[in-house]
């Protein structure tokens, strides 16, 4: 087969499939029965905290590791069974590409791409200047790669999985250790190869990150898949965590009253009046400058069942004091952090 040819993946909806799968070492279990659903043309956030399955997982679905059970569909064909009608279709950059530092990057593409055993030697330094000016490196093509900043050596490491055409790019923490500057020009790479129908399947410990460059989103923790779909479905799937939050002087009677409409809340005496950092529900209250005296925040689930203005009438109706009020919808972070019990590093 030729490295230009692409596996087709016509009659599957989705770029990647799995049921079941699962990776044992010994006697950790790694990867747990994970049904993943990477739908074509997505650009697929995979999140999870450090050591949560994501590399095991890509690791399989590339066959550069054996799964201890499940099935493996890429392209609409099986895996590892396929791996080599599949492979020329999938470009991928795992755990940092190896490069030579003395070599020029043009040079260690031409290294990689001779190295590749579906790769036509004739069509190679046509592919090699296309990938380079595909990820903005022309100008740096002859440079040594001991020169290249961080951005560049993953942005080389992009263009080694662009040396063909590619169905599906998969990209394991692509913006890992990058700066701002190198995060950008990664991100806005993925963003144009999405552009143009590839489909992109990219880990990341970096929630924001996938909400800036996803349609899509998966969520590991231990090992197992807790939530996926569209970002939408996961956000519409934390607005049933949406909470509100009372400011009141009557910090008892409010409680009670929250607690009879079966919403239980959280205490939170004296917004900014207090020493230490404050809760979200505090900070939505807090007034720099003032200590609030008498003054409390209570928050608590909102069930489905109860219409937030009812809540207040309810308070209101009951003689507190209400000098507050809001509903505070959960954001992905709230749904993240609750599914995986993790906090994610949402900077960048
Ligand atoms: N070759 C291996 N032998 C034994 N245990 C392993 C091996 N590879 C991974 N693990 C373990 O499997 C679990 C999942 O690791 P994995 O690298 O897939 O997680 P991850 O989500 O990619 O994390 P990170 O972001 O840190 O790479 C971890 O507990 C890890 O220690």
């Amino acid at each position: 087969m030729s490295a230009t040819a692409v596996a087709p993946a016509a009659r599957g909806e989705f770029a990647i499939e799995t049921s079941g799968l699962t990776k044992r070492f010994g006697k950790q279990l790694a990867v747990d029965g994970v049904d993943l659903a990477v739908p074509q043309g997505s650009v697929f956030g995979f999140l999870g905290p450090n050591g949560s399955g994501k590399t095991t997982t890509i690791r399989m679905l590339l066959g550069l590791a054996s799964a201890t059970a499940g099935d493996i569909r890429v392209l609409g064909q099986e895996m590892p069974r396929r791996l080599a009608t599949v492979l020329p279709g999938v470009g991928a950059l795992i755990e940092g590409p190896g490069f030579y530092p003395f070599l020029s990057g043009a040079s260690n593409l031409h290294r990689l791409d001779a190295a590749d055993g579906f790769a036509p030697g004739a069509s190679r330094s046509a592919r090699v200047d296309h990938a380079l000016e595909r990820v903005g490196l022309t100008h740096a093509a002859g440079k040594k790669v001991r020169a290249y900043s961080l951005g560049m050596k993953q942005r080389l490491g992009i263009a080694n999985a662009l040396l063909a055409p590619r169905e599906l790019i998969v990209l394991d923490e692509p913006t890992n250790g990058l700066d701002p500057q190198g995060t950008r020009e990664v991100r806005h790479l993925i963003r144009s190869l999405a552009s143009e129908g590839t489909t992109v399947f990219v880990s990341s410990h970096l929630l924001a990150e996938i909400e800036q460059m996803c349609t899509h989103a998966a969520v590991m923790s231990g090992g197992r898949l807790v939530a996926q779909g569209t970002l939408d479905e996961l956000r519409l799937a934390g607005q049933t965590r949406a909470r509100v939050v009372v400011l009141a002087p009557d910090a008892q009677r409010a409680s009670r009253i929250l607690a009879d409409l079966g919403l239980p809340p959280d205490i939170d005496a004296a917004p900014g009046g207090a020493n230490g950092p404050l809760s979200p529900a505090e900070e939505l209250f807090a007034r720099p400058g003032s200590d609030s005296p008498g003054e409390t925040v209570l928050s608590a689930a909102l069930p489905e069942s109860v219409a937030p203005e009812d809540v207040v009438a309810a308070l209101v109706a009951g003689g507190v004091r209400v000098r507050g009020f809001a509903v505070q919808q959960a954001s992905l972070e709230d749904l993240f952090v609750a599914l995986t019990g993790e906090g994610f590093d949402v900077v960048q």
